[in-house]
């Protein structure tokens, strides 16, 4: 029931935008296979009217025709592949645009179970399954019963005795062919596994490859690595056997019924009750006959893989959205100001409350820092404002409006965040501080570089702001990188700005210089901040102090400090750190 449920979605996905060049496939293949159909009866025609008969100019007739036949048909077939190819490569593009679109939109709870290598192996082996299922499987069955049926009918015409022996000899064929299929598909879905996870091994080595090298671990990788090799090898050896013995047993049974036409048909010929280019015609349309019944009965397994790959896709697919927008999100953030409330916000990720009737103002102008042990729930506050997670209570709202009401692109669009867990991408310096975003103006890219004290280091590298900084920014060391991700937030130029222990990498004066700096930048904006380091966030315009996920105590650093409660513990916890700032 899922199963054909799935296929109707994807044939409907796969056809949709591609009906004409779907219908004019079939007609393509449709021609090609009546051609072939005319090819025994032209072998009957040069043999038995032709050549037995001395017609050189019959014959040249008939010879020219059948290399026109042979022309337009190996002509049409390189059309249809292009067709077929343009169309597959289309749908297989278009799948991974619609998986990749639907991630981005789901849960946080999701983000957090979900199993990267499963999601690449759907998004490439997957994908590419499919790529040969739809239009190409479906129209050659048909086309496959078509051939078969119009040889029977030449064949029944043209001796039924026979007939009878080709189609017992034809049972067995397609009995072994669906006992092979079954054995063939069961292997080659344990290979692809094993490959799968020998993948993932090799990913993750070469992905960490530096890390490996520094932690002396690679003898544990080698180790898994040629385990899983090995397993591999007994799974591989096993599906070239079934394979092989599969072909070899093909190959004796077409023989057995050639040897039977031969036999058989010879006899007739040499009694005269039938002619030689009868027989060569029967023989043709005996492969036409065996050909499309042998592809039938190998589609079935295609088809397996393909409904198995397809239900893989479509279990990504349809993963709910939990993150609705109240409104179909017509509430856009073009006019936003920024002031946020946190009104009596409740909040767990299982069954344990991770945030407890928290009540907060976080003002534009203003900076914010949020303080607090570890794992007391900051940067869950955090996640409640991007809407990774949805609350569980109280209300959350900008400029006096739900969140749940704007749409949540444009929400996300005005939140920047640097994190200690920076994204940079294997691009230029310049596109990895604009997000690819051309109408940036290039001066003001360099203005917050040079405010970031990152201006200098760029322009000394030898391809200046359009050098490449490697797979997560490796050739950039970590100050640096934080110090491109502070300037990418800010050249981003959303409402509100948010630092989760975004200076971690930066030595005290490094840290001083670039917070004087961006001051300006930042008037407009609410700041958010998180730090451990409490002498970074001292200026701070409000500080809240969250213990296990409630706020405990809130003010300035003057009157914190002054109420020598929570926050004052903290300070006396790094007393050196502040007597050094
Ligand atoms: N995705 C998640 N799923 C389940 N529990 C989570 C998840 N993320 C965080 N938690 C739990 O929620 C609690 C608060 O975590 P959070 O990351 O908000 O703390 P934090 O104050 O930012 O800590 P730190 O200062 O160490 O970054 C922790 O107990 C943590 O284990």
């Amino acid at each position: 029931m899922k199963n054909s449920k799935n296929i109707k979605r994807f044939l409907k996905l796969a056809f949709e935008k591609n009906k004409f060049v779907a219908s004019i496939g079939f007609f393509i293949m449709f021609s090609i296979s009546i051609l072939n159909l005319c090819i025994p009866q032209l072998t009957r025609l040069i043999v038995d009217d032709a050549i037995s008969y001395r017609k050189t100019s019959f014959l040249l007739k008939l010879i020219f025709l059948f290399g026109v036949v042979s022309f337009i048909s190996a002509l049409l077939s390189v059309i249809l592949e292009y067709l077929y190819s343009r169309m597959q490569k289309n749908v297989s593009v278009k799948l991974k645009i619609k998986l990749l679109r639907h991630l981005s939109k789901l849960s946080g709870d999701y983000y957090t179970n979900i199993k990267t290598g499963n999601i690449l192996s759907i998004l490439e082996s997957d994908i590419f399954t499919l790529e040969n299922f739809g239009a190409e499987i479906l129209f050659s069955i048909i086309i496959d019963l078509i051939t078969a049926s119009i040889a029977v009918f030449f064949l029944i015409k043209m001796d039924f005795d026979l007939l009878i022996l080709v189609i017992a000899l034809q049972l067995f064929i397609t009995f072994s062919q669906s006992k092979f299929t079954k054995s063939i598909a069961s292997s080659t879905s344990e290979v692809r596994n094993s490959y799968g996870n020998i993948a993932n091994i090799i990913q993750e080595y070469v992905s960490n490859i530096m890390n490996v090298v520094i932690s002396k671990s690679s003898f544990k990788f080698f180790k898994r690595y040629i385990n899983k090799e090995k397993k591999l090898i007994d799974k591989r050896i096993r599906l070239d056997v079934i394979m092989s013995s599969n072909v070899a047993i093909v190959r004796v049974l077409n023989n057995l019924i050639t040897i039977c036409i031969y036999g058989y048909g010879g006899l007739k010929i040499i009694k005269g009750k039938m002619s030689i280019g009868e027989l060569l015609a029967f023989q043709q349309y005996t492969n036409m006959l065996i050909g499309p019944c042998i592809n039938i009965v190998r589609s079935n397994t295609r088809i397996q893989q393909s409904v198995v790959s397809i239900n893989r896709i479509f279990s990504v697919l349809d993963e709910p959205i939990t993150i609705k927008q109240d409104n179909k999100g017509n509430r856009l953030t073009n006019d936003f100001i920024g002031d946020i409330i946190f009104d009596e916000v409740c909040f767990s990720y299982d069954e344990d409350k991770t945030l407890d009737n928290i009540n907060m103002t976080l003002e534009k102008g203003k900076v914010t820092a949020l303080v607090g042990s570890s794992g007391c729930g900051k940067s869950t506050i955090i996640n409640l404002l991007f809407r990774l997670w949805d609350i569980d209570k109280g209300e959350i709202s900008i400029d006096g409006i739900n969140i749940k009401d704007y749409k949540l692109k444009s929400l996300r669009k005005n939140i920047s965040i640097v994190t200690q867990d920076l994204l940079l991408f294997d691009d230029s310096i310049l596109n990895n501080l604009t997000l690819g975003n051309k109408d940036i103006n290039k001066e003001f890219v360099e203005s917050v570089c040079k405010k970031v004290d990152i201006h200098n280091f760029i322009n000394e590298l030898s391809n200046g702001f359009n050098t490449i900084i490697g797979e997560k920014g490796v050739k950039l060391s970590g100050g640096q990188k934080q110090r491109v991700a502070i300037a990418r937030a800010l050249i981003s130029n959303s409402s509100i700005v948010i630092f989760d222990e975004a200076t971690s990498a930066l030595d005290n004066i490094s840290q001083k210089t670039i917070t004087e700096n961006i001051s300006e930048l930042l008037e407009d904006k609410t700041v958010i901040v998180i730090a451990h380091r409490l002498s970074t966030i001292k200026n701070a315009d409000k500080i809240y102090v969250i213990d296990k996920g409630r706020v405990i105590e809130s003010g300035s650093h003057k009157e914190l400090v002054l109420n020598e409660n929570a926050y004052y513990s903290l300070i006396n916890e790094q007393k050196q750190e502040f007597a050094l700032t």
